[in-house]
């Protein structure tokens, strides 16, 4: 199969509402990052950020304690909630009472957001990650859209239920994280001679979900058809560019 390149620029432009003077605060997207640790506070600035930058009213971030003070000090813009927990400061006998706690504080929110990204700076921790399961569980329940990306794609190949079948979740892997990907869904390793079937493949086995494969040219498949986005970027591998782009996916997903 031939991958089908698209005008990514004109598309945006078409999805993307005009200003309006009838609308009010919120109509043009209200999106929540999950995300932020005591080691990566960039990662989730960058993503809620980027949803602003491209338009939508509203950006919350749903971090750990440590850092929502440094995210808060990057932006007035965003609203910084400091609800999640690390295992480290969460006695064992606790977890089960904070684990509840954490999902009540998100849970209080959840409904009025459009769309969800899950993962950019998240960590690995074990207790946080169970605690983000829950969260991605309870989104999911209310059909909210999720761009799941960063350690929320480490969480979601070694638990595929969590968005096997959700046509609202969009996965975006960078080259490690898709590897992971197919090894664990296909079984087998990536094949870049037939990269387009691959990812569909990889799409449609994870039940028609949208797998957005981040290089050279971005891959982006729902299990029915491939397209690709080959728009030059800059040279320049630093990170955060992924989170970026994990951000402004959930404005873009909202208006779509
Ligand atoms: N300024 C920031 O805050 C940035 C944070 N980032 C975040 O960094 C996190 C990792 O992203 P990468 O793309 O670097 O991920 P990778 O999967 O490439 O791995 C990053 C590191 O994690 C280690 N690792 C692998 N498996 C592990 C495991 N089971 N347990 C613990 N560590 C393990 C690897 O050895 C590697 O050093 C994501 O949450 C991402 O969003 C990046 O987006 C870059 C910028
Ligand atoms: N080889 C490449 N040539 C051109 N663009 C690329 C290349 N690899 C990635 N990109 C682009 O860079 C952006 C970020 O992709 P990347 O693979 O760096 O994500 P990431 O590792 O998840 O980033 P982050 O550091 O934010 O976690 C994407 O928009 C992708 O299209």
């Amino acid at each position: 199969m031939q991958s089908v390149e698209v005008d990514a620029e004109s598309i945006i432009r078409v999805i993307t509402p005009a200003l309006d003077q009838s609308r009010h605060k919120g109509q043009a997207g209200k999106i929540a990052v999950i995300g932020g640790c005591r080691e990566y506070t960039g990662a989730p600035y960058f993503a809620a950020i980027s949803a602003l930058k491209i338009g939508a009213d509203l950006s919350h971030v749903f971090c750990t304690k440590d850092a929502a003070p440094v995210i808060k000090s990057y932006s007035p813009e965003l609203i910084v909630h400091p609800v999640l927990e690390e295992s480290y400061s969460v006695r064992e006998e606790d977890k089960k009472i904070i684990a509840c706690k954490v999902l009540a504080e998100v849970d209080k929110w959840l409904e009025r957001f459009d769309c969800l990204v899950i993962g950019p700076g998240l960590g690995r921790d074990p207790f946080l990650l169970d605690c983000v399961s829950e969260i991605t569980r309870h989104a999911r329940k209310s059909n909210i859209p999720i761009v799941i990306d960063g350690d929320g794609l480490f969480l979601v190949t070694n638990h595929l239920e969590l968005v096997s079948g959700y046509a609202l979740a969009v996965l975006t892997p960078n080259v490690n994280e898709y590897k992971r990907l197919v090894q664990k869904v296909l079984s087998s390793e990536v094949n870049n001679d037939d990269a387009t079937q691959q990812v569909l493949s990889l799409a449609k086995q994870v039940g028609g979900v949208t797998i957005l494969r981040k290089g050279k040219s971005d891959l982006i498949s729902d299990g029915d058809t491939v397209k690709s986005v080959s728009i030059y970027g800059i040279p320049r591998r630093c990170g955060g560019q992924g989170d970026i782009l994990s951000g402004r996916q959930n404005s873009l997903y909202f208006y779509h």
